[in-house]
């Protein structure tokens, strides 16, 4: 049976006299793959900071498992796990040094062993000791990745993860998400790679002018088409 676990109602977000969302609704089932598309200045990374509590709408509503935002517990931000522009991280810590802050801040248990697998993982194992400021951009994203699923949240937010990944890193990141999918996490990833938005999403939407222009399951969409659709929906034709 699906579950719907975020359901969102005539979201709008103002910001002076423009609107970056306006009207926007849609239901995401737990365990979804959601693949946002859409060009500069929609309202992508705007809908997400909403979605992970960063930032309030405007109007409109937001629910998690049928309870509005308002009436959730305040430590419900631990059902999130972010990866967006911002790394979240501290230049003058080591990486492990920066894993273990965060993993106190959320209680994370088996704190040492969560840490060392996750490093390995993003495949910075070997330079654990090194200050985050003498990180290259790449190495930065691979260890917000880890700082993200540290607590094994419920719902992951992504903002551009495969930006400034080299090839090896971009593999890294998509064997991650295949196993967090597989574990019935839920999954929001803003996305200009097409190819990859594609591969990896259960449900597709493309968003426009701060509104929501499609929104499909995949199945529906055979692979050789979804660029085309893609951009007659963006071009408004
Ligand atoms: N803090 C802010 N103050 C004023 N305007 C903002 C702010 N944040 C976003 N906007 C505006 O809201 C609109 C949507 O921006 P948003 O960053 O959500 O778009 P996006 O779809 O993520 O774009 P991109 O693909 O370029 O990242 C834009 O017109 C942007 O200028």
């Amino acid at each position: 049976m699906n579950l719907t676990l975020i359901k969102v109602t005539n979201l709008e977000k103002k910001f002076g006299n423009n609107y970056a969302l306006k009207g926007v609704s849609f239901n995401i089932e737990k365990g979804d793959f959601v693949s946002i598309f859409g060009p500069n200045g929609a309202g992508k990374t705007t809908l997400l900071k909403i979605i992970s509590t960063q930032i309030k709408p405007t109007a409109g509503n937001i629910f998690y498992n049928g309870v509005a935002l308002k009436d959730l517990p305040d430590d419900f931000r631990n059902y999130f796990g972010v990866i967006s522009h911002q790394p979240f991280l501290y230049e003058n810590l080591t990486a492990y040094e920066n894993l273990k802050f965060y993993g106190g801040l959320y209680n994370v248990q088996n704190l040492d062993n969560k840490i060392i697998s996750l490093l390995k993982s993003v495949e910075l194992y070997q330079r654990k000791d090194d200050y985050v400021r003498n990180y290259s951009r790449g190495m930065l994203q691979r260890l917000s990745i880890a700082r993200a699923l540290l607590h094994d949240p419920e719902i992951i937010l992504l903002d551009e993860p495969y930006t400034g990944l080299d090839q090896h890193a971009s593999h890294i990141l998509t064997n991650i998400l295949k196993e967090q999918f597989g574990k019935n996490k839920t999954i929001l990833m803003i996305t200009h790679n097409l190819s990859k938005g594609y591969e990896l999403a259960t449900k597709i939407m493309v968003m426009k002018k701060g509104k929501i222009v499609y929104n499909e399951n995949k199945s529906v969409i055979p692979e050789h088409e979804f660029e085309d659709i893609y951009l007659s929906v963006v071009s408004g034709k």
